[in-house]
């Protein structure tokens, strides 16, 4: 089994903040990522499909085709966007990097149909999120 890796960065603002807590619960949990003017990251996205190579063509999957899917699937809806505000298949989603890697998933899955493997969401140099999809 070969794990092969597309890398790709990204842009975006959001808010921390859920509309289950109070304004005074807001700010405890999320402290300044709760300021209403929002915030940025410069976030690398990860995705890892796996199998076989194929041998007529060396590949598990091209990795130019994976590069497309991921852009049309993923980046170019959140690259330079407001995330709580601006994509419409996160309305509703806290946009933490937990939930981000979920809805990704949620994306990208039946495009690898079932090669896809694990999602890596680093949102700043040292806290990242990893996702591998729901329990079987
Ligand atoms: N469980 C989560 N907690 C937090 C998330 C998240 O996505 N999941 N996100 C944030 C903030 O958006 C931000 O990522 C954290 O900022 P900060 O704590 O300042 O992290 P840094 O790596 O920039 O800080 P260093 O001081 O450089 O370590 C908060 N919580
Ligand atoms: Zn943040």
């Amino acid at each position: 089994m070969v794990y092969l890796t597309r890398r790709v960065t990204f842009s975006a603002a959001h808010r921390l903040w859920s509309e289950y807590l109070s304004e005074d619960e807001n700010y405890n949990v999320y402290d300044k990522c709760a300021n209403p003017h929002g915030h940025g990251h410069n976030y690398i996205l990860e995705v890892t499909v796996r199998g076989e190579p194929e041998p007529t063509t060396g590949m598990v999957l091209n990795l130019t085709d994976m590069k497309r899917i991921i852009n049309e699937r993923v980046v170019d809806g959140v690259d330079h966007k407001h995330l709580n505000y601006d994509v419409a298949w996160l309305e509703g989603v806290i946009p933490t990097a937990e939930m981000l890697v979920i809805k990704f998933w949620e994306r990208l899955a039946p495009a690898f149909e079932g090669r896809l493997y694990e999602i890596t969401l680093h949102e700043t140099e040292n806290n990242y999120a990893s996702y591998r999809g729901p329990e079987a």
